[in-house]
């Protein structure tokens, strides 16, 4: 029989993996979803063809339960369900920051925890997602909750240790490149192109770029001497990337992500 699955919390990132879930042939009877809005309950059926349920209702139910709430919610959202959560549930957070044992400590003693960070790509299917098994979590139950993420693109999986690290990196991945494209139509707009082509010259530059990094096998260093010609263009904008530090600011930029993961356990704790 098919596993049933439960996403609790149909925000941005709960619709996406539910979208993703649908997408990968699960069929709808087997999917739950819980909201907090009745108004948003009715999109979310209308959108995906899975009826909602109430937490505790999904909890009893579902073998499988991904919890998609902000890390602030996580605390009353695991109050409500822990009674009705059965011992072999497989409990899958994707809250960023919030550790396994935080989850162990608010569950039936032996329930199995993995925690997931995905990334927002999983909308189109390229999600990147990074997952670690908590102490009760077999081998086998992280390859489960791997398994259901792999419908929606790519699973990495990493010792707890280095899961802030990861978040840092490709949870919050998505939001620097869409920084860059924003920063270069700007810089398009400066230099006097218009804004909806400079706009589309920035998008289709960083396609083009993604593309290559994914197929083509060359190191990034390599694809950039490609495009870097002697005394060229590119090299003069490089070493203006250089004097203003954007490689290091990328390293303070994610040091500060990496370290806000790490905080946020111990502040809704
Ligand atoms: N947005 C992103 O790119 C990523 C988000 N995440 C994680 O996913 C989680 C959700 O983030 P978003 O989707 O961005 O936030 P969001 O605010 O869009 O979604 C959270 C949803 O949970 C619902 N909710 C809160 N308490 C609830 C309850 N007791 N019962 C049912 N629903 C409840 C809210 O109404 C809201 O719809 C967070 O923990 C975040 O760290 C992880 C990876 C990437
Ligand atoms: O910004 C955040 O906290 C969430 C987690 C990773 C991406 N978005």
């Amino acid at each position: 029989m098919t596993c049933k699955v439960a996403v609790l919390g149909a925000g941005k990132m709960g619709e996406a993996l539910l979208g993703g879930l649908v997408r990968s042939g699960r069929p709808a009877p087997a999917l739950g979803v819980t909201c907090r809005r009745k108004a948003r309950a009715a999109e979310i059926e209308a959108r995906h063809g899975v009826a909602p349920m109430g937490n505790a209702e999904a909890a009893a139910w579902a073998d499988v339960l991904v919890l998609a709430v902000k890390p602030q919610d996580m605390g009353a959202l695991l109050a409500e369900i822990a009674p009705a959560i059965a011992p072999g549930t497989l409990l899958i957070s994707v809250a960023a920051g919030l550790t396994t044992a935080f989850f162990e400590e608010r569950v039936p003693a032996g329930v199995a925890v993995v925690r997931a960070m995905p990334n927002t790509a999983v909308l189109v299917d390229e999600g990147m997602t990074v997952l670690s098994g908590g102490s009760h979590a077999s081998q086998q139950q992280v390859e489960q909750a791997a398994e259901l993420f792999r419908g929606v693109g790519h699973t990495l999986t990493v010792p707890e240790s280095q899961q802030d690290a990861a978040t840092a990196l490709s949870g919050s991945g998505p939001a620097y490149f869409y920084f860059l494209v924003e920063a270069m139509t700007d810089a398009g707009v400066l230099l006097g192109l218009p804004r909806d082509k400079a706009h589309e010259l920035a998008v289709r530059s960083s396609v083009g770029a993604s593309v290559m990094l994914r197929d083509c096998g060359t190191h990034p260093v390599e694809l950039r001497a490609a495009v870097t010609s002697p005394a060229g263009t590119t090299i003069s904008a490089v070493r203006e990337l250089e004097r203003h530090g954007v490689r290091a600011a990328l390293m303070a930029a994610l040091e500060a992500a990496r370290d806000r993961s790490g905080e946020l356990a111990t502040s809704y704790a």
